[in-house]
């Protein structure tokens, strides 16, 4: 008896509607078949599911074919993804829940598998990571991740224990906790403008964008401190689309930011000298400017990093659907734009080949195919190699499951 969202629907919600998918699905060649003998129980309900599903492995070619012609000959395959030990940093990027965190996910355990030190970081305010790897994630700290045959570690920016650190830093030693809570986060160079323009008070109230600053403080330990030396790929889940173009802009945003306070700061000061020197007394001259240089030379790094070909990539990851489409059509433009490298579409949860499609399936289908083509068309998006993921009948959840579909995905 092999699984499929019938036997689930009738078993456990005797659902009319369920019912109705699972008959869809059942005309399906399920690729979940050929992952659920590597996945371990995690409990008699999934357990009772994995019973039903152990029975039938289908060979892989049953599932590979695709409803919509991908170009297999891509200009880019895995094997470049893989080669080199200069480190490479991979964003997987897209509208929200098209299947980031799987395909992020699958990546990294692909690399760790294939003798990469791979880490794993979502910058998405609202994490699945955790679920992703059914493993607790939290924390805000690196934590490695069981299973790959190299090191894979896996860190959730916990943006709100940082707001909240952020907060009751604000509040304490009249201001000076700012910076000792930002220095920890690698941003100790803002603290002390922030200081010195008494600001601190003003941040009672964490300012927009605080999550997108957080990240790119990460970005900055990753490329300065030795903890992480070890990382030959770094791939980042990001965050839905919007969140994701602040950050990729903000390092342009801070640096443009601090060359305009610079520029005052001059002003300002030799206005000061002037009016000193009439009163004959001697300069004090902080060395904040050299500070503030120093944050510009790093945000400077950061946008260089963002737009390295060598080192780094955006994947646009997508559904079939006209409105992901026209999505990722827009992230491709906007990226282009701020000159993100960009070459792989990967399209998630295409249909797979049925022989005998049922009404519900030829119709998701027809949509599928009308969506994939306008990929084809799309002046932004058909110049990327286009990867078609298939939609599988049962949660991607666990390393082996993740495995499984990186696989399928990362050829
Ligand atoms: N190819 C697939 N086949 C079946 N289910 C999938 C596939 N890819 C992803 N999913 C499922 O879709 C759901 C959303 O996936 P995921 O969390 O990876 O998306 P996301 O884009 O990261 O979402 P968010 O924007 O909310 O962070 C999950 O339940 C995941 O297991």
């Amino acid at each position: 008896m092999a699984f499929s969202l019938w036997s689930f629907a009738t078993k456990w919600y005797d659902l009319k509607p369920m019912a109705i998918m699972g008959d869809n699905y059942r005309c399906l060649h399920s690729p979940s078949r050929d992952f659920a003998p590597f996945l371990k129980p995690k409990s008699s309900f999934s357990s009772s599911i994995l019973s039903l599903s152990v029975t039938r492995k289908l060979p892989r070619k049953t599932f590979q074919v695709n409803s919509v012609s991908v170009p297999t000959e891509s200009v880019a395959g895995f094997d470049e993804m893989v080669s080199g030990t200069q480190r490479k940093y991979y964003m997987l990027g897209g509208k929200g829940g098209v299947g980031k965190t799987s395909c992020a996910a699958s990546l990294a355990v692909k690399f760790a598998n294939n003798g990469h030190p791979t880490l794993v970081v979502s910058t998405d305010p609202a994490h699945s990571l955790s679920d992703s790897f059914a493993q607790d994630l939290t924390g805000g700290r690196l934590v490695p991740v069981e299973g790959p045959i190299s090191p894979l570690f896996a860190l959730e920016i916990n943006p709100e224990q940082a707001r909240e650190e952020f907060r009751s830093a604000s509040k304490s030693n009249g201001g000076t906790g700012v910076k000792d809570f930002m220095d920890g986060m690698g941003l100790g160079l803002i603290a002390d403008q922030l200081g010195e323009l008494k600001l601190g008070e003003l941040l009672d109230t964490p300012p927009p964008g605080l999550d997108e600053a957080i990240a790119i403080s990460k970005v900055i330990q990753f490329l300065e401190s030795q903890e992480y030396n070890i990382f030959t790929r770094i791939i980042f889940d990001t965050a839905p689309t919007g969140h994701t173009l602040r950050l990729l802009s903000l390092p342009d945003f801070l640096d443009a930011s601090i060359g305009k306070i610079l520029k005052l700061r001059q002003k300002i000061s030799s206005a000061t000298s002037a009016i000193k020197s009439v009163f004959g007394q001697e300069e004090n001259r902080p060395d904040s400017a050299d500070k503030l240089e120093k944050l510009r030379e790093r945000m400077i790094k950061v946008r260089e990093l963002f737009r390295d070909t060598n080192s780094t990539e955006f994947v646009i990851v997508t559904i079939p659907t006209v409105m992901a489409i026209n999505e990722s059509s827009r992230l491709s433009a906007s990226l282009r734009k701020e000159s993100v490298p960009v070459k792989r579409l990967v399209v998630n949860q295409v249909l797979p080949a049925s022989a005998s499609d049922c009404k519900f399936c030829a119709m998701k289908r027809k949509d599928q195919t009308r969506a994939l083509s306008m990929i084809e068309s799309d002046p932004e998006l058909s110049n990327l190699t286009m990867i078609q993921a298939p939609l599988v009948d049962v949660e991607i959840r666990g390393v082996p499951a993740l495995q499984f579909l990186g696989d399928m995905i990362w050829k």
